[in-house]
């Protein structure tokens, strides 16, 4: 790939102006534009910097990094080397030591690397040694999910959603890029303005958080409202892993046609439309995708897009299968559930991608028939049916194996959701009788 001439002086610039000048700020968080892509003008280069915890295993280090690298990719850049260093915990200055810092530096300097970016989140004054040291746009997880939300959310929830946290993510970090700043200038005399700079800089921050907050409670009401009309329908939410399938299951499911495509966080607002089966109609939400290490800012100000999972009663726990992370993938998708207070609600597992999705070979012939059917109970990907019958024993209830994609198995899941739905619609609404179901306008 063609690597630009070093740009390090504008890209240093930029980062600063996000991050101390309001006025920059604003126009960046405030038109939910991408901060990566936005800056993107020439196309971007990034290395990615990780200290995993010593129980990570080398593949599980290297599944994220291929996360990471495709998280980049997603908002707009191109994951051009990777730099992994092994610490007891991040360095709480600079975290990575010393000798990876410098090489590192080195890297980016021959290669004309626009950013750096880490596979955590960085303190306030992480990012200020790391930026003052590497002089150029450093960006760490949080900060390139945001990027990736603003330039997908489209619906004014969405957008004001992933504002506030832009706001949420800047405010603790005014103070250190200020300071930097005064350190550069010399300091003397620079000490009282530089406080008072950051003083109206946190106003104007805070006051912006307030407002949207507002806004976000004026838009929740309507929400609110809306769902109540939507009163004698159950409520079914895709919920799971980010890029698994759930708007192509959507669409598929439904008469929907909901954007999917292979990228990370395609979808960033809920949608909700209307499905008939097994002669019940009930109300199908296709909602945001999660990923390991979501940031916490993010899901408090995602809560309006979180109550269509919070309020559902049933989830479709969708999983691609065919990833090799993909029981992490569930653990995640579980544990964020449970976060955001929606861990109780009855799940259906659906396991998405079979036409993508490779058994291990084992191969058996008369006299080692055993010892095959040993090894098949204990192979990293055993054959479907096996894998199956170890989940229903898990859950005890049924999953269903099915390919969005090819269609293959989905009147199984049209079936399974059915009987599902109409049993509840049961429980839930007894006297409710067909011809009687709320009437509702998909948005
Ligand atoms: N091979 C294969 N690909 C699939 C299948 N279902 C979805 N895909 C592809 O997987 C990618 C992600 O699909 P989406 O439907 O956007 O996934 P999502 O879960 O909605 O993703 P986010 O909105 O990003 O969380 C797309 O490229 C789809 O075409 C499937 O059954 N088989
Ligand atoms: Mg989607």
């Amino acid at each position: 790939m063609a690597n630009k001439p070093n740009s390090n002086s504008r890209n240093t610039g930029s980062t600063r102006n996000f991050n101390t000048d309001t006025t920059q700020a604003h126009t960046s968080a405030g038109t939910g534009k991408s901060r990566v892509h936005a800056t993107a003008a020439e196309h971007e280069t990034a290395v990615m910097v990780s200290v995993p915890p010593r129980r990570q295993t080398e593949a599980q280090t290297t599944e994220y990094m291929d996360e990471l690298a495709f998280l980049i990719e997603t908002a707009g850049a191109t994951a051009t080397q990777r730099f992994v260093q092994r610490l007891e915990k991040p360095d709480i200055r600079s975290y990575v030591g010393e000798g990876k810092l410098a090489e590192i530096k080195a890297y980016v300097k021959h290669n004309s690397t626009s950013m750096v970016v880490f596979d955590d989140d960085l303190s306030p004054s992480q990012l200020r040694n790391l930026e003052a040291e590497l002089k150029v746009k450093i960006v760490d997880r949080s900060l390139l999910i945001l990027d990736i939300f603003a330039l997908r959310a489209k619906s004014a929830t969405a957008r004001t959603q992933v504002e506030l946290a832009q706001y949420q993510y800047l405010l603790p970090r005014l103070t250190g890029l200020w300071t930097h700043l005064d350190k550069q200038r010399g300091g003397v005399g620079m000490k009282g303005p530089g406080e008072t700079e950051i003083e109206t800089d946190r106003r104007i921050v805070r006051d912006r958080i307030a407002f949207l907050k507002e806004k976000l409670e004026t838009l929740d009401k309507q929400a609110t409202t809306r769902r109540k009309d939507r009163q004698g329908l159950i409520r079914v939410s895709l919920v799971g892993y980010t890029n698994v399938g759930k708007s192509t299951l959507m669409n598929a499911l439904g008469k929907a046609e909901v954007f999917a495509e292979n990228k990370l966080f395609a979808t960033v607002d809920a949608t909700t439309r209307k499905v008939v089966l097994n002669q019940t109609p009930f109300l199908l939400s296709d909602t945001v995708g999660f990923i390991r290490k979501l940031p916490t800012k993010l899901i408090e100000s995602f809560k309006s897009t979180l109550d269509e999972i919070r309020e559902a009663d049933l989830l479709l726990h969708v999983v691609d299968i065919s990833h090799p992370n993909f029981e992490e993938q569930i653990q995640v998708v579980n544990d964020t559930l449970l976060e955001i207070g929606a861990a109780d609600k009855p799940i259906l597992l659906v396991f998405n991608k079979i036409d993508q999705y490779r058994p291990d070979e084992i191969l058996a012939d008369d006299f080692a028939a055993e010892a095959a059917e040993a090894e098949r109970e204990t192979a990293a990907r055993p054959p479907l049916a096996q894998l199956q019958a170890t989940y229903m024993a898990k859950l005890h209830d049924p999953v269903v194996f099915v390919s969005a994609q090819t269609k293959e198995n989905l009147d199984e899941l049209r079936q399974l959701l059915g009987q599902r739905v109409a049993a509840l619609h049961q429980q839930r609404y007894p006297h409710l009788a067909a011809g009687e179901y709320g009437e509702y306008e998909a948005e």
